[in-house]
Formats: structure tokens, sequence, C-alpha cells
């Protein structure tokens, strides 16, 4: 299973890590590591994303608006300036895969010229011009399940079938990508842990996680310190590493085949003892 991400070409035949890079100034974990005084510190930027490739990170992934619960919205523009320059300090000094977590049609046109490799959309493409400006890149898109808009989805979320409700969803995203003139190969799918689901939700999805995509469409696993861990297992944010691990290390072996984490060399270490163990032979 490979993805052309632009200039690169990532192999998905066994797991890889997404390492996380917050470009906003109120990142939910690692808040606002790259803001000294207000103004994005490229060098500290570019310091983090070569310390998460030595680590053993195949992916970073670049994000302008925080997505967390009850999170504010961000204007198109200063999400431009905050993910713009990123994608293309990381781009011309690194050589790796960027995915950009955006939504919104201009920063996935911008962060494509600019040396983007994937776009990681926790809407699905649906905000107004996505679609085609995605369409117009050729790059892989990573379609997420997303209940309702993060101001307010975490207030009460309700499904009859979680597991049902969220597949049918990516597959109907996955049908209009392709009428839009995406090919099923450049996609990949995202059950959107957090999202929008209750820790029991976020639980049958984990469990039945493999039922979600078709085998041609890899997965994506989003569970790096997330509040399910903390309330699970009465953790704050920062002591959250095992729970992150064992969620990694679970979502791995039910299918999941990009891991989009916080910790990367501690999540290269579990994903490599469990590929030994579960595909000796690869
Ligand atoms: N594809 C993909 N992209 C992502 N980008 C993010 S940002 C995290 C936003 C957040 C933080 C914390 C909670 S919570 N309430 O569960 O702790 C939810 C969402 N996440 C994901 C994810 O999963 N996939």
């Amino acid at each position: 299973m490979k993805l052309n991400c632009g200039k690169h070409t990532l192999d998905l035949s066994r797991p890889v890590v997404m390492g996380i890079l917050n470009a906003t100034p109120d990142s939910f974990s690692d808040g606002g590591s790259y803001y000294a005084g207000g103004a994005l510190n490229l060098d500290l930027v570019l310091r983090r994303a070569e310390q998460m490739l030595r680590e053993g990170a195949a992916i970073i992934d670049v994000g302008g608006e925080s997505t967390r619960p009850g999170a504010a919205p961000v204007s198109e523009q200063e999400e431009l300036d905050r993910v713009v320059p990123v994608v293309e300090a990381i781009s011309a000094n690194l050589g790796a895969v960027i995915s950009v977590d955006t939504s919104t049609a201009a920063v996935i046109t911008a962060s494509a010229a600019a040396g983007a490799g994937l776009i990681n959309d926790v809407r699905a493409l649906e905000r107004p011009g996505a679609l085609d400006a995605a369409a117009g890149t050729d790059l892989p898109v990573c379609l997420m399940h997303m209940q309702g808009q993060p101001g307010s989805m975490q207030q009460a979320p309700h499904y009859d079938d979680v597991v049902a409700e969220v597949g049918a969803y990516l597959r109907e995203r996955m049908r209009t990508c392709e009428e839009a003139g995406i090919n099923r190969a450049r996609l990949i799918f995202d059950p959107g842990f957090g999202f929008g689901k209750t820790d029991e939700h976020n639980l049958a999805l984990l469990r039945h996680m493999a039922q979600l995509a078709p085998a041609d469409i890899p997965l994506l696993a989003g569970l790096s310190r997330k509040s399910m861990i903390g309330r699970l297992l009465q953790r704050e944010v920062d002591e959250r590493l095992p729970g992150s691990l064992a969620l990694a290390m679970l979502a791995a072996q039910r299918g999941a085949r990009i891991l989009r984490v916080h910790d990367v060399a501690a999540t290269v270490d579990v994903l490599k003892m469990q590929q030994l163990v579960d595909n000796p032979n690869q």
C-alpha cells in the first residue's frame, strides 16, 4: 500500500507515525510552543520537526486551527499566516512528507504549492471550495468524521450505531470525492476520535475500526493524549503517555496504518515491537 505524496512516496505496508506540529498559539497539548512574543518562531518549528523526523516520524502534521473541543474558529488569513510559512520552511529544509491539518480551500491550495504532501481535513472536505481545491492538488486526502463542530461537538454526542454511522459517512464522502475526480487511491479514512464522541463511542470505534474502511483504504488514528485517556485513567495531559502508547498499539493491531501522535520516539518503538510480534515475516 503506497501513497504518492507530492515529491515523496509513503509506504504504508506497515504502520507509520505522523508527528504533531501545532502551529497554533493555543494548542491543547504542547500549548503555543513556537510563539515567542506573539510571532511564530520558525527556528523552533524546524528544530521540533527535525527532532520528530530523527525519532522516526514518516509524516509531520502541521495545523493552524485548533480543533479541540471548545476551540474558537480562526480566520482564513490567520490560518494561512500560521501554516504556509511552516510548510515552506520544512519543505525547503527537511525532506519529509508534510501533512496540512486544514479544512480551508485557500490553505489547501497554498500549502500544496508550498510543498505539502498530504491534506488532513478533520471536516472531510465539506467546507465550500475544499473538495475542488483538494482535487486540484493531486495529493492524498485524509477524510475524518466529526459530529458537529469543535465549539459544541462534545456537549451531547449521540449515535444509534456509531460504527455503522461513521463508516457510512466516510464511504459517502469517498463517493463525493470520486465524483470530484479524487481517485480512491488518494484517500485515507479516519474515525475522528474525540470529535463528537463519548468515551464509549471512541472505544466502540477502536474495537471495530477495521470495519470502517475497505481493504484498499488506509486508516489514520489520532488518539494521542486525548481526554478519553484522561477520563478513563484519571490522568492529566502530561501523564497520558502510557495510555497513548497502549491505544496506538491497539489501533495498529486493528488496522490503523497512520498513527497521529505527540510522542514520536516512544510510539515508533511500540509499533516496531507490535510488528515483530504480529507480523514476524514482514
Ligand atoms: N486526521 C486527524 N487529524 C486530527 N487533528 C487533530 S487535532 C486534536 C483536536 C482534539 C483534541 C482533543 C480532543 S479530546 N476532547 O478527545 O481530548 C479532541 C480533538 N486530531 C486529529 C485526528 O484524530 N485525526
